[in-house]
């Protein structure tokens, strides 16, 4: 019986770490804004992961119980293992990073974004803590160097992307900063 599931269980432990990575952004992100519970509006860069997150969360009790009826009572391989990690799984990392909103110039370029990833997300930071809001002049048009909204999630690891270019390329974002690996410590 157990050795029939696994491939249930795989992409269940998958479902789970993804929901761990989502959540542990929306701590980074409340950390880089000074957004504290019970708070959850901010500016844009931190409202879209927070809802990726929450509506990601609201459907995976879903996801879990299509996932294992379908592969309980049909086959598993074809009913569970490609339509999980492909209609859920995988589509989901996208949604929470829209194309064009995360870090379009670095990925491109191909090299390290670090010193205006990080000047960005803590002008982003100051500014919101002392106006209320990010500076109007963050649009990458008129400031090529500055980052569109979504800077946040800007990768600082100068070991490039394992994904697509110009989509998914900050991981871990501010978890990897100095200066915020220090404050959530
Ligand atoms: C499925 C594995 C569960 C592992 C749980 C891992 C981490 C969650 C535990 C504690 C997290 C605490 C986070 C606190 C956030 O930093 C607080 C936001 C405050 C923002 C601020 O006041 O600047
Ligand atoms: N939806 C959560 C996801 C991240 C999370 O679980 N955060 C923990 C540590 S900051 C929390 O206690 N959040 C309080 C809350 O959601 O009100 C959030 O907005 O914070």
């Amino acid at each position: 019986m157990l050795d029939q599931i696994h491939l249930l269980a795989a992409v269940t432990v998958l479902g789970v770490l993804e929901q761990a990575y989502f959540f542990l952004q929306v701590i980074y992100a409340r950390r880089a804004f000074g957004i504290s519970p019970p708070k959850t509006s901010g500016p844009p860069e931190f409202e879209r992961i927070f809802r990726a997150q929450v509506n990601s969360s609201e459907y995976f009790p879903i996801f879990l119980a299509l996932l294992w009826q379908a592969g309980l009572f049909f086959h598993q391989g074809q009913n569970s293992l490609l339509p999980g990690l492909s209609l859920d799984l995988f589509p989901r990392v996208r949604y929470f990073f829209p194309h064009g909103t995360v870090c379009a110039e670095c990925s491109i370029s191909g090299r390290s974004a670090m010193p205006d990833a990080e000047t960005t997300t803590l002008q982003n930071k100051e500014n919101f803590r002392k106006t209320g809001h990010i500076k109007a002049n963050s649009s990458q048009h008129e400031l090529p160097n500055e980052l569109t909204p979504g800077t946040a999630m800007c990768s600082t690891s100068s070991s490039g992307s394992a994904f697509s270019p110009g989509t998914i390329h900050g991981f871990m974002p501010v978890f990897q900063g100095p200066h915020l690996r220090k404050a959530f410590v």
